[in-house]
């Protein structure tokens, strides 16, 4: 299990995390919220590429940094860029980081061949990378956190530059891997982590703001959220007056989807908040909706 106690991070005088408290275990959290909030400056405290200005992680207990290389062990990680070779193999490429790690090397390409296989990869193990698509890179580096086995496995916008397609395929490998690990998957796509999440962590102003199961995180907004056809002119004013989360185009209206916190006006349509519902309202000064 992992603690993080009362953890601050500073950035000379800037404060880009304070007293950030969570406790993880089994199963996969989703790290949700907009470029810039500090999604990175936690996850490079989790695999100690950098120190908390205040406050500790501990891993079952012990503090992470005093565990150096015993931590570093039970940990796989995937930055936001990672470093291949394109005229390496999948399978070169592995073999060769598990080289650098000292693994054994008959060992080592039994482990690999099963690790490509999990990520879908075996076809190919044998290509050169040059030519491979987004998603099937991303594998690759998911199979390179993977290759000790790790026991946390710390994911940095992982679906960065992946179609639907391998988004989805992408979800589906997570949860198959979370049954006997911890994974953070750090994203401001609500799409990545909603159905795959045991909880979504969000950050706000620094500190945290939720850490709870997405049902959890949704209630907050019960009852707040409608949806309303209404006429061209009559959008302005719908602009004006409430936070639109969604404008689409039926025939020669629009539909809106909006939230308010009050009495609801005839004729709207009170609907179940989503996940993107609650990210759109929270972080609604700091991003740009885009309709
Ligand atoms: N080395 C640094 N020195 C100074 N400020 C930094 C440093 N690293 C990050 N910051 C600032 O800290 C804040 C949080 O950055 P961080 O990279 O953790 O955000 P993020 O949520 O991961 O965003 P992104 O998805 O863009 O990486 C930002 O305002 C950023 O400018």
């Amino acid at each position: 299990m992992i603690v993080i106690k009362n953890v601050s991070k500073n950035y000379g005088d800037f404060c880009a995390l304070r007293e950030i408290n969570l406790e993880l275990d089994n199963g996969v959290y989703g790290l949700l919220a907009p470029n810039g909030a500090g999604k990175t400056t936690l996850i490079k405290m989790l695999v100690t590429l950098i120190s908390p200005s205040e406050g500790e992680i501990l891993y079952d207990g012990k503090n992470i940094l005093a565990m150096d290389q015993e931590y570093r062990e039970l940990l796989g990680y995937l930055p936001q860029q990672f470093g291949y070779y394109k005229n390496y193999s999948p399978k070169q490429y592995l073999l060769y980081l598990a080289a650098l790690k000292g693994l054994n090397k008959k060992e080592s390409i039994r482990i690999i061949e099963d690790l490509l296989g999990r990520v879908a990869l075996k076809d190919v193990m044998n290509k050169k990378m040059r030519k491979f698509s987004g998603g099937m890179i991303q594998r690759v580096g998911i199979a390179q956190a993977l290759l000790n086995n790790p026991k946390v496995l710390i994911l940095d916008e992982p679906t960065a530059g992946l179609d639907p397609k391998e988004r989805a395929r992408f979800r589906n490998m997570l949860t198959e891997l979370s049954r006997d690990r911890l994974i953070i998957i750090s994203t401001h796509i609500v799409s990545d982590v909603e159905n795959i999440s045991k909880e979504v962590i969000m950050v706000k102003n620094q500190q945290l703001l939720y850490k709870e199961s997405v049902e959890g995180i949704c209630q907050t907004l019960e009852g707040a959220v409608y949806e309303f056809n209404i006429s061209y002119d009559e959008l302005e004013e719908y602009r004006k007056s409430y936070l639109i989360l969604s404008e689409k185009q039926e025939l020669d209206m629009m539909n809106i989807r909006f939230i308010h916190k009050g009495h609801m006006k005839e004729g709207w349509n009170s609907v179940s908040p989503g996940l993107e519902d609650v990210f759109l309202y929270e972080y609604r000064d700091e991003i740009e909706v885009d309709m």
